[in-house]
């Protein structure tokens, strides 16, 4: 397997950053894409072992193209998450003063991180959205926009400068990372772990989503995210994105998947994998009567019934 990880580019991005927190991707090839899907077809032709993109933020929520991806097409798995506090730096050619700024540019998922600043400070500049803040700044080196939002660090990297620097709507905006290679075994539970998948309803009916909802309700799972995707087979079409805490490998968490297989038209499994918000120490204690133990217990319990033994 060849040992790269894919990440959403080019050189500069928040999303390298990030990448570069994770101690394993000091031994691997960090290769630049050019947008989240070209990263993640790399991984489904077996060009890279990994990819590294964006998945949500505190902000907005779900970054749906990468959602998307995770939902069609050949069946990806995450492994890792990291989260990255985001502000952004608008980054120009040097000498641009900010009267000067007619166009600003940045990935999309920027835009309502740095929309009150914009009003209050640049209320006409025109915004073109780029592939990453990183080919924002590019884009700008290159002449094609006045300003970008980006990092301070990809200043350097393209040759501009900083105007500002510390900008950010929301305070203490985070965007959530996650690497995503090809289905294999999840990585053994951590005690603080999060499980990913995608829930497509059989059928249209009142309460239907709130079945789903039951699966993970009765078995004490609570959940962390939950995002519907159009799936597009028309209007009212939508598929559910869920992150529920604890691992696969949990008995509460199985049994939840178990039936939801059962109810669903589809489940896709997305991985269980240590979640990067609170460490062991943090985790809450299974509700009452959903731990491990006490699944096991009541299964042996129905096994003695069965064989009349109770
Ligand atoms: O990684 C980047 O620089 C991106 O373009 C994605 C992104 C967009 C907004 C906030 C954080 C990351």
């Amino acid at each position: 397997m060849p040992a790269s990880y894919a990440y959403l580019g080019p050189e500069g991005t928040f999303t390298e950053v990030a990448l570069r927190t994770l101690p394993e991707a000091a031994t691997r090839e960090l290769i630049p894409y050019v947008s989240v899907q070209s990263a993640l077809d790399a991984v489904r032709a077996g060009e890279a072992e990994a990819a590294f993109v964006p998945i949500e933020n505190s902000v907005e929520g779900g970054i749906t193209t990468t959602l998307d991806e995770l939902v069609a097409g050949a069946p990806l798995m995450i492994y890792r998450e990291v989260l990255l506090s985001i502000t952004f730096a608008l980054l120009v050619r040097p000498g641009t003063r900010l009267s000067d700024i007619k166009t600003v540019s940045a990935h999309p998922a920027a835009q309502p991180q740095v929309r009150n600043w914009l009003k209050n400070n640049l209320p006409d500049a025109h915004w073109e959205s780029a592939a990453s803040n990183a080919d924002a700044a590019r884009l700008v080196q290159e002449g094609q926009y006045d300003a970008a939002f980006a990092g301070e660090f990809a200043a350097a990297r393209y040759g501009l400068q900083a105007l500002e620097t510390g900008i950010h709507d929301a305070e203490n905006a985070q965007t959530r990372f996650v690497l995503v290679g090809r289905p294999a075994r999840p990585a053994a539970p951590t005690g603080a772990d999060k499980t990913s998948v995608v829930l497509w309803q059989r059928d249209d009916h009142p309460g239907g989503l709130r079945d789903l909802l039951g699966e993970f309700a009765t078995r004490g799972v609570n959940l962390m995210l939950l995002q519907s995707r159009p799936t597009g087979a028309g209007i009212g079409n939508y598929c559910f994105c869920i992150d529920a805490e604890g691992h696969i490998s949990d008995r509460r968490v199985a049994e939840t998947l178990m039936g939801l297989k059962r109810i669903c038209l589809e489940v896709r499994f997305l991985g269980s994998y240590p979640r990067a918000d609170i460490g062991v120490q943090d985790v809450r204690s299974p509700r009452q009567g959903t731990s491990d133990e006490e699944f096991v217990a009541a299964s042996h319990w129905v096994a003695r019934c069965q064989d009349g033994r109770f």
